[in-house]
């Protein structure tokens, strides 16, 4: 049998009864921490409340070798995630691959950061388009740095359709947590590339640290914003496209925005 636990947000209390009991029942706990990470705990102290050992698995040891799989053949395995095991993550491939070995397989759901940022500000779920991933610029065979264009163009298809849209913060072994201010100076570059005037006079909405009790969530608008000191990782992004006007209120009341946003409320 193979669990697929997902953490929650933070720390290590954020998991549910039913992970904890699954876990409490396992053979054998294996993780991985390169999709997302609980920046409010150690893997010392999972280990101290789940009372097992968890072996952390690399990004290869998922997705391309995953031979520990085979003990689920046998034995109670789970697999543990941040986030929700399976919200904006491979990781169905790889229970489709334990389906093919004629293994059972199982989810307990966790607390997942596409609906924690509905709740942080006010935003509507259902007024979400396609979500994207700022990741960090590349040097090319040639020596120059790349900046990926798709988050850009995914806002604009978003705006398009009066749709907002979710930004992930790319993770990264040697280039560390992008940053909501590395990310909209990012968006930035490609529009001044483009020689359009799109999104800096818009407002986004950084938000840091989601299920800690001290998390950040500010609205501005984003030349202004990029300037904002949002603390400790991991930080979250969303550009709203045009707002009813509760969630108008909301960024208003929970995310400081400024009351200007209310004005076309108001007419
Ligand atoms: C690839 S997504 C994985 C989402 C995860 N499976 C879930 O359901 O929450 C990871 C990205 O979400 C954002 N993120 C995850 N947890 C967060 C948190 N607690 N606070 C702010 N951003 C977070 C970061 O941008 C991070 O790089």
């Amino acid at each position: 049998m193979l669990t697929f636990i997902g953490l929650g947000l933070f720390d290590e209390k954020d998991i549910s009864l039913k992970g904890l009991e699954a876990i409490a029942r396992a053979n054998r706990v294996y993780a991985e921490f390169y999709t997302s990470r609980l920046m409010g705990t150690t893997l010392e102290k999972m280990e101290g409340l789940y009372n097992k050992k968890i072996t952390v698995l690399t990004r290869e040891e998922v997705e391309q070798y995953p031979n520990w799989l085979e003990h689920a053949i046998n034995e109670d395995v789970v697999f543990l995630t941040g986030g929700d095991t399976m919200v904006s993550t491979t990781h169905v491939d790889l229970r489709l691959r334990a389906m093919e070995m004629g293994i059972t397989t199982k989810l307990v759901h966790g607390s997942s950061i596409s609906s924690a940022v509905c709740g942080l500000t006010g935003l509507q779920n259902y007024r979400f388009g396609k979500a994207v991933t700022v990741p960090h610029p590349y040097t090319s065979s040639r020596g120059k740095t790349v900046i990926s264009e798709t988050p850009y163009d995914t806002v604009l298809q978003n705006l398009e359709h009066g749709l907002h849209t979710l930004v992930f913060l790319d993770i990264d072994k040697e280039k560390g947590y992008m940053t909501v201010n590395q990310a909209l100076d990012l968006l930035l570059q490609v529009e001044a590339k483009r020689s359009t005037n799109i999104l800096q006079d818009r407002i986004a909405v950084g938000i840091a640290r989601a299920g800690s009790d001290f998390p950040a969530v500010a609205a501005d608008h984003i030349q202004r914003l990029k300037n904002f000191d949002f603390g400790a990782p991991l930080h979250i992004m969303i550009i709203p496209a045009d707002t009813h006007f509760v969630e108008a209120e909301s960024l208003v009341k929970l995310a400081h925005a400024p009351k200007s946003i209310l004005e076309v409320h108001n007419q």
